[in-house]
């Protein structure tokens, strides 16, 4: 059986995409998912992500992690979800649509995508690292040298020995100016260093205002894929209306036999 399938990158986190309204993919088949994300074995991608019919808004997104297994909030893969669903005549320019931590709305303007996230209330402040929930788990911490961090090596031993079974993203970052951050992330569920992380990126934001680093309420975070920014507002210790803002674009299309 054929399915066709689409691919999306939001600022290098690369997703293969497949429009499930009808069904057409079965998806308690990790095996299946990661040989699919493989990049000699498979199409290779970040994770995969299901498009479906969904009764409280205009769809919903069904996110795997590369290594097959559901993951928690994507917001690069929110973001090429929209994208996606613009592609598919879902939605015009503005999206509600239900992810694994709840409703999201979005808005799309050509190619770039505003995705809102699920307002923060609680960010563990440590000695040399900050702990948030930004949909995922997020570990950021200020380093220096960033272009030369072993973000594999250091990243893999915090994920794994830091945060137990269930483990975290574990996010490198530098200050490059009073409103601007370069990060790289070490992402669970991939294994692996990715291009760029949404939700990482949105946590290391956070992070840094609720640390001083930066005053501002409009952040520009730099990954290795491209610049993404966050908006977000402050009131008491909750961080609300929070916007993850940049570009999503389709790739290519094709179909995998399942
Ligand atoms: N690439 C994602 C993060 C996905 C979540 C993560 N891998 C996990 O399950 O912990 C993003 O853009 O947010």
């Amino acid at each position: 059986m054929t399915v066709p399938f689409y691919k999306y990158q939001g600022t290098g986190n690369d997703f293969i995409m497949i429009d499930n309204r009808q069904s057409v993919f079965y998806k308690n088949n990790a095996k299946l998912v990661s040989t699919l994300c493989d990049r000699r074995f498979g199409i290779g991608a970040d994770g995969l992500i299901l498009l479906e019919n969904d009764a409280l808004s205009h769809f919903k997104m069904v996110y795997f992690n590369a290594d097959g297994n559901e993951g928690s909030m994507c917001g690069n893969g929110g973001r090429c979800t929209v994208a996606f669903a613009k592609y598919l005549d879902i939605i015009a320019d503005t999206a509600t649509f239900t992810a694994v931590d709840g409703i999201h709305e979005a808005t799309i303007d050509h190619d770039r995508v505003s995705l809102q996230m699920q307002e923060v209330s609680e960010i563990r402040v440590k000695p040399d690292c900050l702990f948030l929930d930004t949909g995922s788990p997020h570990h950021v911490q200020l380093v220096k040298g960033l272009a030369d961090f072993e973000v594999f090596a250091e990243g893999r031993k915090l994920r794994y020995g830091l945060y137990g079974k269930s483990g975290s993203n574990i996010n490198f970052v530098e200050q490059l100016d009073d409103t601007t951050f370069a990060v790289r992330t070490y992402e669970r569920g991939v294994e692996n260093e990715t291009l760029s992380c949404g939700t990482g990126v949105t946590a290391v934001a956070l992070a840094m205002h609720k640390t001083g680093k930066t005053k501002v309420n409009v952040v520009t975070v730099k990954t290795q894929g491209g610049d993404l920014m966050v908006e977000f507002e402050q009131n008491g210790g909750t961080y609300r209306n929070i916007h993850l803002i940049g570009p999503a674009k389709q790739v290519f299309k094709g179909e995998v036999t399942c």
